[in-house]
C-alpha cells in the first residue's frame, strides 16, 4: 500500500486509508507460456494518483481568505461637565437639554467623580488583557442579584486602550486601509459602538486631536509626490448622512458645502456631490463644513451625540486630474462610516424626537449587526441563504457589498470603560465580536476587476455634477460625460486588464488578479505532476532491473533444466538394455579384471551381477573342487522377489560338474555369442563346476542332480529377445537346509521359476562339504551388496526404471510368488525337456510337490525321444 508496497511519493497525500486492494500479479504471456510463476517479482501495477495530485496542497496559488478585522478602543474615563460643548460646532445645546432626562443629572455625576478620583480604576468594567483579548467585567452591584460573570473576548485585531492615542490608532487600523488605498484596494472602515463611547472622535476627532479621516488624508496627499501613489493622481471626496425626520423616514443629505437632500436610485446616490481634492487642507476644510451640517443632538450619553450615520468615500482616481481624462475604472474608494451610537432609553432619557431618533439610531445599527450577523453564518454553513436584511435601512443598502463580503471592510469597536457602561459595552462585545470570523473570500476589487455593474455605475457616477475645488472657495462643475467617451473608457479598460496579466503587474504581491491565480495553481499543479511523474520513472527503473534479473534466472533455470535434463537420458541410457549391450565390453573387462573394487563402477547395476557372477563361479578355476554352492548371498534378501532392470539380462555363466564342462562352456559361449556377457567371477577359485545357468532375460531355473548338473534354460531361449530389464530374483532353497553343510547328495536346489529371476547356483561335488554360510559372509565382506534395506531400495530404483513401487517391495517373510504361466516356444520347451534328466521319474519327483507350470506340461512323445537322443549324444 498500501502492495512489494508501492513507494510513497515526495508530496505525499494520504489519499487512502485503505488502501485499495490490488488484484493478484498476472503472469505475463511469456512466463505463462515458460509455466513459470514469477509472483514475487512481478512489478504491481500501481494507478496514477489522480486523487493524491488533486489533494496537495498548493499553498501558494490561493491567498488565505482575509477575515474581517475588528478592533476595539476603549474610552478613557471622563470627567463629567455640565455641558460638553465642541468648539467650532453649532448646536441648540438649550433646546436639546430640555428633553434630556433627568434634567439635572450634575448631581449624579459629580458624586462619582469624586468616587473615580479616590480609586480611578474601581469602577471599569474592562480590562484590557493583551493586545488582542478584553475582559468585561460587570459592577459589584449587578454580579449577584443578575449572578452575571466577567466575560472574555478575544481575537481582536488590536485592542487599543484608554490610554492609546489617536496616532496610535490610526496606525494600526486605518494607515494599512491607506496603504492598500493607495495601491488601489478599496476598503471600508466603519464605527460601532454606544452612544458616547468615542466613535466621532475616533473618526473625525478634534482639531487638538485629528481623527482618522484627517490623519489619512494626510497620508493620501503627504505620499503623492512619491512613486508609490503615482498611479492615483485624482482624489475625490463624497461626505453624506443618513438621518431621519421624525423618525418617520429615512433621508439622504448630501454635506458638502453646496449639498442638500439626494435620493437614492438603487445602487446610486443620484445628486450627491463629488469634490476633487487636491490637497489635505482642503480636504479638512471640507470635512469640518460637512460637521457643521451634521446633525447631532445633546442627551444624556453625550452632549453632542451624532443623531445620523455619516458617510465619508475618497475616491482614488488613475491619470491627470487637470487632463480631465479620468479613467474611472480604475478607481478605489476609501470608505469611513460614523455610525451612530445605540442608545438605551434609559439612559438617555430621550423623548419626542429625540426618542424617535433613537430607535432609527437602534434600528439601523440592529440590521447592520444582522447583515454581518446572516454572513457570518452563511459563511458557516453555505446551504443556508443570506438574508436580506440590507433592504431594511439606506445605509445597509448602500453598504450591501461590503455587508455581502463583496468588499473588504474594517471595523472599529468603541466601548465605554465605566461600570455604569457594562451593559452597553457587554452587549456590543456579544454582538460584533463574532464578526470577526466572517471572510471575505470573493471580495471584489474594482480596480483591476471590473464588471459590467461597475461599469455601469462609472457611467452613472460620471453623470453626477462634479466639484472641483482650486481652493478653499472656487469650484468648477464638469460636464456630463458623452456615451462615446464611455465606451473608450470600455476599451482602456480592456487595455488596460491585458496590461495588468501580461506584465505581471507591479501590484502582483498586493492584488493578485484571478489571471495570475490560476497560472500559479496551473504552475503549481504542473510541478506537482512532474514530481509525481518523476517518481513513477524511478519506480521503472526498479521494475526494469527486476525484469533483467529476472530473465537472467530464467535462463539459468532453463540451462539447469536441460543439464538435469540430459543428465535423465543419460542415466536412463544406462538402464536400458542396448547401454548394458554396449557395456558388455565392459563386463568383459570385469571377467578379466574382477575385482569387486571395479565393479563399483556402476555399482547398483553390476552389483548384481557381480553376484550372480559370484554365485556362478568360473569354469576354469580350481577343478580340485567339486562343486562350489555359492548362493547368492543374503538369502533373505534374494529369498524374496528382488527386482534389477539390469542384471541378469546379458550375464551368464555356465559351470557344469567334470565332464559337463565343455557342455557348459558352448552355452556360454553361445549366450556370449549372442551377445550376453558372462560375468565370472575370479575371486573363488574353488569353485569347480557349477551347474550356472543365466538367463539373458527372464529367468533360468537350475535343478541340481545327483548324477550330474542339469541346467533347465527352458526360459532362456523364450525370453532372450524380449527387452524386459526387470530382473527378479526369486530364491526358494526349499531343499537346503542353511545352517548346515551341504549333503553330498545333491539336494535339488529347486529353486522356483519366477518371472525372472537369476539364481546363482553351483553344484559341489559329493565329497565336498561347503558351508554355504561361510561363503555366503565371505561374498558379503567381499562385494558391496546391498545389504541395508535402503541401499537395496536405491539399488533397485536405480535399475528398475519402469517398475511399480509394488513390484519393486521386496517381502522377505511372504511365500514365494508363483510363477506366472507362459506360453514357450518349442525351443524353450525343448531345452527344458532337454535339461530334464530323469524322464522317467520326472513324474515321481515332481510328485508331492508343488507343480510348476513347466512341469505340469505333458511332454510329448518325439521330445521325449529327443531328449533322450541328446543325452545319450552328450553323454549326460
Ligand atoms: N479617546 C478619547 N479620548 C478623549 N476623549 C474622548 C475619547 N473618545 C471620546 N471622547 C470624548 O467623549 C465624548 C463623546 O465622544 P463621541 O461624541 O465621539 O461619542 P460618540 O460615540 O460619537 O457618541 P454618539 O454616538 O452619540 O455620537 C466627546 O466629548 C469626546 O471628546
Amino acid at each position: 500500500m498500501e502492495s512489494t508496497s508501492p513507494r510513497q511519493l515526495p508530496y505525499t497525500v494520504t489519499v487512502r486509508r485503505n488502501p485499495h486492494r490490488r488484484a493478484r500479479p498476472q503472469s505475463t504471456p511469456a512466463t505463462a507460456a515458460a509455466g513459470i510463476s514469477i509472483p514475487s517479482c512481478t512489478v504491481p501495477k500501481v494507478p496514477f494518483p489522480t486523487e493524491e495530485i488533486l489533494s496537495m496542497d498548493i499553498s501558494n496559488s490561493k491567498p488565505d481568505p482575509e477575515n474581517l478585522r475588528v478592533f476595539l478602543r476603549i474610552r478613557p474615563l471622563l470627567p463629567s461637565k455640565p455641558s460638553d460643548k465642541r468648539s467650532g460646532i453649532a448646536g441648540d445645546t438649550k433646546a436639546r437639554s430640555k428633553n434630556v432626562w433627568p434634567q439635572n443629572p450634575a448631581n449624579k455625576n459629580a458624586a462619582r467623580d469624586q468616587k473615580r478620583k479616590k480609586n480611578p480604576n474601581a469602577e471599569v468594567c474592562v480590562k484590557v488583557n493583551s493586545a488582542r483579548s478584553v475582559t468585561v467585567s460587570p459592577p459589584t452591584a449587578l454580579q449577584e442579584p443578575n449572578r452575571l460573570k466577567s466575560e472574555v473576548y478575544d481575537g481582536f485585531s488590536r485592542v487599543f486602550s484608554p490610554d492609546s492615542s489617536q496616532e496610535e490608532v490610526y496606525e494600526m487600523m486605518v494607515k494599512p486601509l491607506v496603504d492598500d488605498f493607495l495601491r488601489g484596494k478599496s476598503g471600508m472602515l466603519a464605527a460601532m459602538g454606544p452612544s458616547g463611547s468615542g466613535k466621532t472622535h475616533t473618526v473625525f476627532g478634534c482639531p487638538r486631536e485629528p481623527g482618522m479621516v484627517p490623519l489619512a488624508l494626510q497620508h493620501i496627499f503627504k505620499q503623492i509626490p512619491g512613486s508609490s501613489t503615482e498611479s492615483l493622481r485624482s482624489f475625490y471626496i463624497t461626505m453624506f448622512e443618513i438621518s431621519t425626520e421624525r423618525g418617520k423616514a429615512e433621508k439622504w443629505v448630501d454635506l458638502s458645502p453646496n449639498g442638500g437632500e439626494i435620493t437614492m436610485q438603487q445602487s446610486n446616490l443620484k445628486g450627491l456631490q463629488e469634490i476633487a481634492i487636491s490637497d489635505a487642507r482642503q480636504a479638512e476644510s471640507l470635512i469640518a463644513q460637512a460637521m457643521q451640517k451634521r446633525a447631532t443632538a445633546t442627551t444624556n450619553s453625550n452632549s453632542q451625540s451624532s443623531r445620523s450615520q455619516c458617510i465619508i468615500n475618497i475616491r482614488g482616481v488613475a491619470g491627470n486630474f487637470d487632463g480631465g481624462d479620468n479613467n474611472q475604472a480604475n478607481d478605489v474608494v476609501l470608505s469611513i462610516v460614523d455610525l451612530a451610537g445605540a442608545e438605551r432609553e434609559k439612559r438617555t432619557g430621550n423623548q419626542g424626537a429625540r426618542l424617535l431618533e433613537s430607535n432609527f439610531i437602534n434600528n439601523t445599527s440592529m440590521v447592520f449587526g444582522l447583515c454581518l450577523r446572516s454572513l457570518l453564518e452563511h459563511q458557516k454553513n453555505p446551504k443556508k441563504p443570506m438574508q436580506k436584511h440590507f433592504q431594511n435601512s439606506l445605509l445597509t443598502k448602500y453598504l450591501r457589498d461590503y455587508l455581502e463580503g463583496k468588499k473588504r471592510m474594517s471595523l472599529i469597536l468603541t466601548v465605554k470603560s465605566g461600570e455604569e457602561d457594562y451593559r452597553d459595552t457587554s452587549h456590543l462585545l456579544r454582538q460584533a465580536s463574532p464578526y470577526m470570523e466572517i471572510k471575505f473570500n470573493n471580495a471584489e476589487d474594482p480596480s483591476n476587476i471590473p464588471n459590467k455593474r461597475h461599469i455601469q455605475s462609472l457611467s452613472r457616477t460620471e453623470q453626477h455634477k462634479r466639484i472641483k475645488l482650486t481652493g478653499s472657495d472656487s469650484c468648477v462643475i464638469e460636464q456630463e460625460k458623452s456615451i462615446e467617451l464611455e465606451n473608450e473608457l470600455s476599451k482602456e479598460v480592456a487595455q488596460r486588464i491585458c496590461e495588468v496579466e501580461l506584465s505581471g503587474c507591479s501590484k502582483l504581491g498586493v492584488d493578485s488578479s484571478e489571471g495570475e491565480r490560476n497560472h500559479i495553481i496551473t504552475k503549481n499543479f504542473a510541478k506537482a505532476v512532474w514530481n509525481v511523474l518523476k517518481e513513477y520513472n524511478k519506480k521503472l527503473k526498479v521494475a526494469d532491473n527486476e525484469i533483467q534479473h529476472l530473465r537472467e534466472s530464467l535462463i539459468t533455470e532453463n540451462t539447469r533444466y536441460l543439464e538435469l535434463e540430459k543428465e535423465l537420458k543419460d542415466i536412463k541410457s544406462y538402464c536400458t538394455c542396448s547401454h548394458i549391450k554396449a557395456n558388455a565390453d565392459q563386463a568383459s573387462y570385469y571377467d578379466n579384471n574382477s575385482t569387486p573394487e571395479r565393479l563399483d563402477y556402476t555399482p547398483k547395476k553390476d552389483q548384481y551381477i557381480f553376484s550372480e557372477v559370484q554365485g556362478f563361479g568360473c569354469i576354469d578355476k580350481e577343478p580340485d573342487i567339486d562343486t562350489t554352492i555359492i548362493q547368492s548371498q543374503t538369502e533373505k534378501q534374494f529369498d524374496a522377489t528382488v527386482k534389477s532392470s539390469n542384471v541378469g539380462e546379458d550375464s551368464a555363466s555356465c559351470l557344469g560338474p567334470g565332464n559337463t564342462d565343455q557342455w557348459n562352456h558352448q552355452i556360454c559361449e553361445g549366450l556370449c555369442g549372442s551377445g550376453h556377457s558372462v560375468e565370472i567371477e575370479d575371486s573363488y577359485p574353488n569353485v569347480d563346476a557349477a551347474g550356472l545357468m543365466v538367463n539373458s532375460s527372464e529367468s533360468v531355473v537350475i535343478h541340481r542332480k545327483d548324477s550330474c548338473s542339469s541346467v533347465e534354460l527352458g526360459d532362456l531361449l523364450s525370453e532372450e529377445d524380449e527387452e524386459s530389464s526387470d530382473v527378479v530374483y526369486t530364491e526358494h532353497c526349499n531343499s537346503v537346509d542353511r545352517q548346515s553343510r551341504l549333503d553330498t547328495s545333491y539336494e535339488a536346489l529347486h529353486f522356483e521359476k519366477s518371472e525372472r529371476r537369476v539364481l546363482p547356483s553351483s553344484l559341489s561335488p559329493r565329497n565336498v562339504n561347503l558351508d554355504v554360510k561361510n561363503e555366503t559372509e565371505k561374498s558379503q565382506e567381499s562385494f558391496n551388496f546391498p545389504t541395508s534395506p535402503k541401499e537395496y531400495v536405491a539399488t533397485k530404483k536405480c535399475n528398475t526404471n519402469d517398475m511399480p513401487d509394488s513390484e519393486a517391495r521386496v517381502d522377505i517373510s511372504t511365500k514365494p510368488e508363483k510363477p506366472k504361466r507362459r506360453l514357450l516356444p518349442a525351443s524353450s520347451t525343448l531345452l527344458r525337456n532337454f535339461s530334464t534328466l530323469d524322464i522317467e521319474d520326472d513324474n515321481e519327483k515332481t510328485r508331492g510337490r508343488k507343480k510348476s507350470a513347466a512341469e505340469g506340461r505333458t511332454r510329448t512323445q518325439g521330445s521325449i525321444s529327443l531328449v533322450r537322443l541328446l543325452q545319450s549324444n552328450l553323454r549326460i
